[in-house]
C-alpha cells in the first residue's frame, strides 16, 4: 500500500524526536494506522545549518515546496512564535491535511479559527502537545467533555521553570546555571523568556480554558507573574522553613459564570498536591464534576516525550478519517 506522506515543519528538538520516531516505529504505525507513514519534506529556516542524516528526505526553506507534494496528508508544525507557524497551518488546512502542532504560542490564539477551519474542510488538528509536553492531559480533557465536566484546572505547566526551582533548591545552582542546562538538554525554548516570565504558562492555560470551558478568559485581566524574580536566597530559605515554590497556573469558572485565572509562582507546603512535582516534570489536577480530581504527571518538556504524543494525535487522526473514508465507501 503506498505510504501517507507527512512533513514536518521545523527540524529542532521537537522536529527531529517527530523523524526518530516516525522511523523507529515504522512498523507499529503501519499496523495501528493501516498504511505505512513517510516523512516526505522537512521545512527549515536556514538551509545552511548541519543536521542530522534524512536520506531521501526534501529539506527546504520555502513552503510553497511543502504543499506541493502530492497527497501530503499530515503537516506537523514543530517551529516558533505565532507567524508564519499559523499561515501555514491554515494553508495546510485547505489543502485538505491534516495538522499536529506543539506551538502553543501560536495555538493559544488561533484555535477557535483553525479549528472551525478543519471542521468545514474535513480535516484534523492534534495538539497534545502543545500543553505540558508528554503529558496527556489534552485527551483526558476531551474524554472528560464527553459526559463529565471540568470545574477547575491547577497546574505546573512549564517544565523549564520547574526543573530551575528543582535545581536551585536541591543544588543551589543558580538561576543562570540551571537555564543555560535546560536550554542545552531541550527543555527551554531557544529564546527562553517566555519559559521565565510565565508566558509560555499563561499560553498553555489558555488552551486548557477553551478547551475545557469553550472560552478563554480576558488575557488583559489575568496575572501573570514568572519563576524570573525570584532569587537563590529565597528559594532556600523557604526549603528551609519545609515549603516549595511552584509556578502554578489554575483555571476555573466563577460563581458569576466568569473565568478566573492566574499564572506566577506560589509557596506551598507538603499537604499541597503539586509539592512533590520535581525536576522537567509538570503536573496537571483537573477537578471533575463526577470523578473528584484527577491528577496526569509526566514530563513536560524534551523531545522525544514531545514528539511522542504528536506522532500518537497523527496516528489517531488518520485512522480515525481512514475508518470514516472506508464506511462512506462502503454505503
Ligand atoms: N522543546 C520542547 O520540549 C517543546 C517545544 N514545544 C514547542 O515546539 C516548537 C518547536 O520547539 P523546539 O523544537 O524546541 O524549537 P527549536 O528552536 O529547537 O527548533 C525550531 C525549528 O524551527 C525552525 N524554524 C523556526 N522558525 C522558522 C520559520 N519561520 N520557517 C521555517 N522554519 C523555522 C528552525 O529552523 P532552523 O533550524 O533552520 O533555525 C528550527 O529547526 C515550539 O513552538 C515550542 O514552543 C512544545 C513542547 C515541548
Ligand atoms: N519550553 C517549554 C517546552 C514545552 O512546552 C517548557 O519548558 O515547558
Amino acid at each position: 500500500m503506498a505510504p501517507v506522506k507527512a512533513a514536518i515543519l521545523g527540524f529542532g528538538t521537537v522536529g527531529q524526536g517527530i523523524y526518530t520516531i516516525v522511523n523507529e516505529r515504522k512498523q507499529q504505525l503501519e499496523k495501528t494506522i493501516g498504511t505505512p507513514i513517510e516523512i516526505a519534506a522537512i521545512l527549515v529556516r536556514d538551509l545552511d545549518k548541519t543536521r542530522p542524516e534524512t536520506p531521501g528526505v526534501l529539506i527546504t526553506d520555502r513552503f510553497e515546496e511543502i504543499l506541493a507534494i502530492p497527497d501530503l496528508k499530515v503537516v506537523f508544525e514543530a517551529i516558533v512564535g505565532e507567524e508564519p507557524a499559523r499561515t501555514y497551518l491554515e494553508q495546510a488546512i485547505a489543502a485538505g491535511c491534516h495538522v499536529v502542532t506543539a506551538n502553543k504560542v501560536m495555538y493559544a490564539k488561533a484555535a477557535p479559527s483553525l479549528e472551525r477551519q478543519a471542521r468545514e474542510q474535513g480535516t484534523g488538528i492534534g495538539y497534545e502537545a502543545t500543553v505540558a509536553g508528554g503529558v496527556p492531559v489534552i485527551k483526558t480533557i476531551d474524554n472528560l467533555n464527553l459526559s463529565n465536566e471540568v470545574t477547575g484546572i491547577q497546574g505546573i505547566l512549564n517544565g523549564t521553570s520547574n526543573f530551575i526551582l528543582t535545581k536551585m533548591r536541591k543544588e543551589s545552582c543558580t538561576f543562570e546555571e540551571v537555564l543555560k542546562e535546560a536550554q542545552e538538554l531541550g527543555y527551554a525554548e531557544a529564546d527562553p523568556t517566555n519559559d521565565v516570565s510565565g508566558f509560555d504558562a499563561f499560553c498553555k492555560l489558555m488552551i486548557l480554558s477553551g478547551l475545557s470551558f469553550g472560552e478563554q478568559p480576558d488575557w488583559e485581566n489575568v496575572p501573570m507573574e514568572g519563576i524570573d524574580a525570584l532569587s537563590l536566597d529565597e528559594v532556600i530559605d523557604a526549603d528551609r522553613q519545609g515549603l516549595r515554590y511552584r509556578h502554578i497556573a489554575d483555571v476555573r469558572r466563577g460563581e458569576d459564570g466568569s473565568i478566573q485565572a492566574s499564572v506566577g509562582p506560589v509557596l506551598i507546603g507538603p499537604d499541597h498536591p503539586l509539592y512533590g512535582i520535581d525536576g522537567v516534570d509538570n503536573a496537571v489536577a483537573i477537578e471533575t464534576a463526577y470523578a473528584g480530581t484527577l491528577t496526569v504527571i509526566g514530563p513536560g518538556a524534551g523531545m522525544l516525550p514531545t514528539a511522542s504524543v504528536m506522532v500518537e494525535d497523527a496516528a489517531v487522526l488518520l485512522r480515525k478519517h481512514a475508518t470514516f473514508r472506508e464506511l462512506v465507501t462502503r454505503s
